[in-house]
C-alpha cells in the first residue's frame, strides 16, 4: 500500500461535510506552487500533508516571508532578532538591553491590527503567519521584566494570532512546527532528485533563532534530522500494512524483516538525538535558549492575558498554552501508534505532573485518551480555565501534545490509529515466533531511543539546574512537565509494551 492509499475510501469522501478538514483544499492550492517547483505532492499530502520524500517536514523549504500586507509583523521579528533582545529576567541585563526591550515592546503596541482574512486562502500563508506571530509573542512575553503582575499581550499580536490559530486549529503559542517543521532552509540549494529525494541531513539551516547561537540552531536541527530519518520508518510502516492486508506466511516473514529494519531506523534516530551534544552546549541551552520557549504553564502565579478578545466575537480565551516540545513530533507518535505502544506511552495517567502515579505497564489501559478525543480541544474553552491548562486535565501529556500538531498530521495519526489490522494484534495472534521476536526488537529500539532521551534530559536540564541554573524552572520541561520523572515514565511504559515470549 502506498502512503497515498492510506486515504479514506471514496465513499467516505462523499459523506463528509463541506467544512470538514478532509474537504479542504490541499495546503497551497489557492496561491499555487512557488515558481520553478514541480508539483509532486501526493494524495497523502492532500489529506495528511505527509510526503514520501520528507515525511512530516514539507518537501520544499518553507515560506520565508509573508507578502507585503503583513510586512509589519515580519519587520518586528527582524528587529527583535537584529537588536539581539535579551530575556527580561536575565541576571546581568544591562540598562541598554532593558531600554531596547521597552522600545521594541512599545513599537509592537503601535502596529495596527492587520486583517487575516486573506491569509485564510492558503495553508502556507497561515502557517507562516502562525510562526511569525507566535515568535513575536514569545519575544514579547520573555523580554518583559520579572514581576508578579499578569503578562498582558497586546492586541496587534493577540487578535491575528488567535484568528490564525483558530483557523489552523492550533493553540496560539509557539509550537514544534514553528521551531522545527517550518523553520528551515537548505544551506546549499540542491534540487531533490529521484536518487536523493530527501533533503540531506547536513544541508539544513534554521530561518529564525531567538539567540542567534549555533547551539540553538543545532537543537532545532536535531529534531529536523530525526523527522527526515523518519521517512524510512514511514515507508516501512506502509509496507508492513500492505503485508498485514495479505496476512499469509510469506507476509508474516516480510513483516518480520520490515520490523528489524524499523529497529535500525529507530537506532539511527537515537544516534542523531545523542549527536545534539556535539553542537549544543547544555549550560547555554538551559540558561539562554530554553527560557524563550516557556509557555503560560511555566509561569507560576503569572497569568497570560490576551488583550483585545472583545474586538472579534469569534475569539475565545485560549486554554492550551504549553511551550513547544519535541513531544509534539508526529514521527515519534506515529511509531508509538504503529507499534501499539501508544496504549502504554499515551495512557491517561502519564500526564507529566507530579501527581502522576508511578509508572507501571500494568497501569496502561484502554482508557488511554485517543487522538480523536483530543483533537478538538485546541481552541475550546475549558470548564476548568482558572487552572493552568496542563494541570486542568487528566489527558495524557502525549495525547495533549497532539493538539499542538498541524491538523493534517493529527489526522494522519488518527487514521493510523484506526488501522483495521493493527500490528500488535497481528503479532499477538501469530503462531510464528519470528514476528514476535522482530516486534520486540523494534519496541526495544524505541525503548533504547527513550533511554537516550532520558540521558539527554539529564545532561541538558538536571545537570545545569544542579550547577546553579535558573531556580524557578529547574526541572520543568517546556511542555510544562516534571521533565525527568515524565521522560522516564514514558520510557518505562514503552518497555512495558514488550511482549512476553514463551
Ligand atoms: C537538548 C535536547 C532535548 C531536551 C533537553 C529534551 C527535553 C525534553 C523534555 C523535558 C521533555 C518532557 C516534555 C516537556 O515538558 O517538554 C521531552 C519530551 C519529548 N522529547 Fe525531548 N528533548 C530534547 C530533544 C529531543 C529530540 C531531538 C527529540 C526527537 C524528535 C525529542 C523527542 C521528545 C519526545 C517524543 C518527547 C515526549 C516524550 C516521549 O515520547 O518520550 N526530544 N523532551
Amino acid at each position: 500500500m502506498a502512503l497515498q492509499q492510506l486515504n479514506p475510501p471514496p465513499d467516505f469522501m462523499a459523506t463528509i461535510p463541506l467544512d470538514h478538514f478532509l474537504a479542504l483544499p490541499r495546503p497551497d492550492t489557492n496561491i499555487g506552487r512557488p515558481d520553478g517547483t514541480i508539483d509532486t505532492t501526493t494524495l497523502a499530502a492532500h489529506d495528511f500533508d505527509v510526503d514520501t520524500r520528507s515525511g512530516f517536514m514539507p518537501p520544499d523549504p518553507p515560506m520565508t516571508r509573508l507578502p507585503e500586507q503583513w510586512e509589519a509583523w515580519e519587520s518586528a521579528l527582524d528587529e527583535a532578532i537584529d537588536n539581539k533582545l535579551q530575556l527580561g529576567d536575565k541576571a546581568d541585563l544591562s540598562e541598554n538591553d532593558k531600554q531596547k526591550a521597552v522600545r521594541w515592546q512599545s513599537d509592537i503596541r503601535q502596529i495596527p491590527i492587520i486583517p487575516t482574512t486573506e491569509l485564510k486562502t492558503s495553508e502556507i500563508l497561515l502557517r507562516r503567519a502562525h510562526l511569525v506571530l507566535a515568535w513575536l509573542m514569545h519575544f514579547y512575553v520573555r523580554t518583559l521584566p520579572p514581576s508578579s503582575d499578569d503578562i498582558r499581550i497586546p492586541p496587534p499580536i493577540t487578535v491575528p494570532l488567535l484568528q490564525v490559530s483558530s483557523h489552523l486549529q492550533l493553540p496560539p503559542v509557539l509550537t514544534y512546527s514553528d521551531d522545527v517543521l517550518y523553520n528551515w532552509a537548505l544551506r546549499q540549494p540542491v534540487p531533490l532528485t529521484y536518487e536523493s529525494p530527501t533533503p540531506a541531513l547536513n544541508n539544513l539551516r534554521c530561518l529564525r533563532l531567538f539567540t542567534g547561537t549555533t547551539d540553538e540552531e543545532e537543537f532545532y536541527l536535531a529534531s529536523a534530522r530525526i523527522e527526515l530519518q523518519g521517512v524510512r520508518a514511514l515507508s516501512l510502516m506502509r509496507a508492513t500494512m500492505d503485508e498485514a492486508f495479505v496476512g499469509d506466511d510469506i507476509a508474516i516473514q516480510r513483516i518480520s524483516t520490515y520490523l528489524r529494519h524499523l529497529a535500525g531506523v529507530i537506532t539511527d534516530m537515537k544516534q542523531t538525538l545523542l549527536a545534539v551534544r556535539d553542537g549544543c552546549d547544555p549550560m547555554t541551552f538551559y540558561n539562554e535558549i530554553r527560557p524563550w520557549f516557556r509557555g503560560a504553564d511555566s509561569d507560576v502565579g503569572r497569568r497570560w492575558v490576551f488583550e483585545g478578545l472583545e474586538l472579534d466575537p469569534e475569539l475565545k480565551e485560549p486554554t492550551e498554552l504549553s511551550g513547544p516540545s519535541a513531544g509534539q513530533s508526529s514521527i515519534i507518535h506515529a511509531l508509538d501508534i504503529f507499534l501499539g505502544v501508544d496504549r502504554y506511552s499515551h495512557a491517561s495517567h502519564v500526564t507529566g505532573h507530579s501527581q502522576t502515579p508511578a509508572s507501571s505497564s500494568s497501569q496502561a489501559s484502554s482508557s488511554s485518551s485517543s487522538i480523536s478525543q483530543s483533537s478538538s480541544q485546541s481552541t475550546s474553552t475549558s470548564p476548568e480555565k482558572s487552572l493552568p491548562p496542563s494541570q486542568s486535565t487528566s489527558t495524557s501529556f502525549l495525547t495533549r501534545m497532539q493538539t499542538y500538531m498541524p491538523r493534517h498530521h493529527r489526522a494522519f495519526l488518527r487514521h493510523l490509529s484506526a488501522n483495521p489490522r493493527p500490528l500488535r494484534a497481528l503479532v499477538e495472534s501469530s503462531e510464528d515466533p519470528s514476528i514476535k521476536e522482530a516486534y520486540n526488537i523494534a519496541v526495544s529500539a524505541l525503548k533504547v531511543f527513550r533511554d537516550a532521551h532520558v540521558q539527554i534530559v539529564a545532561v541538558y536540564i538536571v545537570g545545569p539546574s544542579r550547577k546553579g541554573g535558573r531556580p524557578d524552572q529547574e526541572l520543568k520541561g517546556t511542555g510544562g512537565t516534571n521533565s525527568m520523572m515524565f521522560v522516564k515514565s514514558v520510557r518505562d511504559q514503552t518497555a512495558g509494551a514488550i511482549l512476553k515470549t514463551t
